[in-house]
């Protein structure tokens, strides 16, 4: 009787034993697999790897043939010994950015604040978010009011370059920020667009050259000169424009004037010393490596220059004269409409300014100052850039 009572008794225990373990087994592998659920379902909804190929795909379709090209981007090349010391330097919340005064007018043309900070410029396309940031293949390195910004924004118009809208200032005022800081203030590019920024100043800077050496050797080089006795005035101009209670041009320009002593630490007329300034970047870069763009050419003819510049750079010759006209109300060469519901570009009022009226004298004597520097220039360039 005891005995049939225990086993009854252990039978149920047992039975409830099982069951509780069943219930327990049954609970902890509804967990788990909510947390499976929680932790990689979510995780693929935000990155979907099939959405990323779709995106990859359109794009194969629109330009399948050019993505099979070798990338032009200098990043295979990089020797990041100098900057990498700053690599984790804090990222690009208080950039030295030049503020984009020049942007485009007669279009609603602004930049957006991304452009602002360097990360997101658009193009002329206005492309999404496609390939992936790198460092730039070309800079336009200088020179400063030789007529740059307009080089880059109508280089951009080609669907092979994307540009930073703005200047970063990277190799002269934000180098220990270091190479992952610049990069990421680089547009989008996919495997066959060529990567471009210009920071003119980056022309009369004398650790620039090693720093971009040092980045990528391979790099392409672009600097837009211009007559210097007028380069100098229109620099002049813009300081005025925004100090209007600086000295005279000619106060600045002369030691002393009597004398005809030119004062070549005034930064207006050292930038105009090109020969002196190269002299740094062929210790680094042999010329070939170098364009040379006439900033007044670029004003008469800005087909034929921007012609030059697409086959320096390898690219197909797609900005031609049929990009331009000249508008009579700038006095500039401006983009034509891109289609019918866009109106024409012309760069901003901070491109084109009326110059300070200086004295004939003055011109004279500036010009009689650079013609050697002028003439050891044109040598070196193997161009002659007539501005006597
Ligand atoms: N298409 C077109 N439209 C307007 N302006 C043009 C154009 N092409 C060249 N230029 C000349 O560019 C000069 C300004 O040079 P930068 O863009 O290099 O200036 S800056 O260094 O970025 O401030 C600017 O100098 P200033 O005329 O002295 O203002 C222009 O002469």
């Amino acid at each position: 009787m005891a005995y049939r009572f225990l086993a009854s008794w252990v039978l149920t225990a047992s039975k409830r034993l099982t069951r509780r373990f069943l219930f327990l087994f049954t609970l902890s592998l509804s967990c788990t697999y909510l947390c499976y659920c929680l932790i990689f379902c979510s995780d693929s909804i935000m990155q979907n790897p099939s959405y990323d190929g779709y995106r990859c795909i359109l794009i194969q379709n629109v330009r399948g043939k050019k993505l099979l090209q070798k990338s032009p981007s200098c990043n295979a090349a990089v020797d990041h010994k100098e900057t990498q010391i700053n690599i984790h330097s804090p990222a690009a919340s208080v950039i030295r950015l030049v503020p984009p005064e020049d942007s485009w007018t007669e279009r609603n043309f602004s930049y957006t604040p991304e452009d602002v900070s360097g990360q997101e410029t658009s193009n002329n396309t206005g492309t999404p978010r496609f390939g992936s940031k790198k460092l730039p293949h070309t800079i336009i390195v200088g020179v400063k009011k030789g007529g740059t910004r307009a080089v880059l924004e109508f280089i951009r118009v080609h669907p092979d370059v994307r540009a930073m809208g703005t200047e970063p200032h990277f190799f002269d005022k934000n180098y220990d920020r270091g190479l992952d800081w610049y990069r990421s203030l680089m547009p989008r590019t996919l495997e066959n667009q060529i990567t471009m920024e210009k920071t003119p100043s980056y022309f009369v800077t004398k650790e620039t050259p090693r720093r971009i050496f040092s980045m990528c050797k391979e790099i392409k080089l672009i600097i837009v000169v211009r007559n210097p006795v007028t380069r100098a005035i229109s620099d002049y101009t813009q300081t005025l424009s925004k100090k209007p209670d600086i000295p005279t041009f000619q106060e600045l320009a002369f030691k002393n004037w009597t004398l005809g002593l030119v004062d070549t630490s005034w930064n207006a007329i050292r930038i105009g010393m090109y020969a002196l300034h190269l002299e740094s970047w062929l210790q680094y870069f042999p010329i070939s490596q170098i364009h040379f763009v006439s900033g007044e050419k670029l004003i008469t003819d800005p087909a034929g220059e921007m012609g030059r510049i697409q086959d320096f750079l390898g690219i197909k010759r797609i900005i031609t004269e049929k990009h331009f006209y000249f508008n009579k109300t700038k006095g500039f060469p401006c983009l034509k409409k891109s289609d019918v519901n866009s109106l024409p570009r012309c760069l901003g009022k901070s491109k084109g300014r009326t110059h300070v009226q200086i004295d004939q004298e003055v011109i004279d004597q500036l010009r009689d100052f650079y013609r050697p520097y002028n003439i050891k220039f044109y040598e070196t360039v193997g161009q002659d850039f007539h501005w006597e």
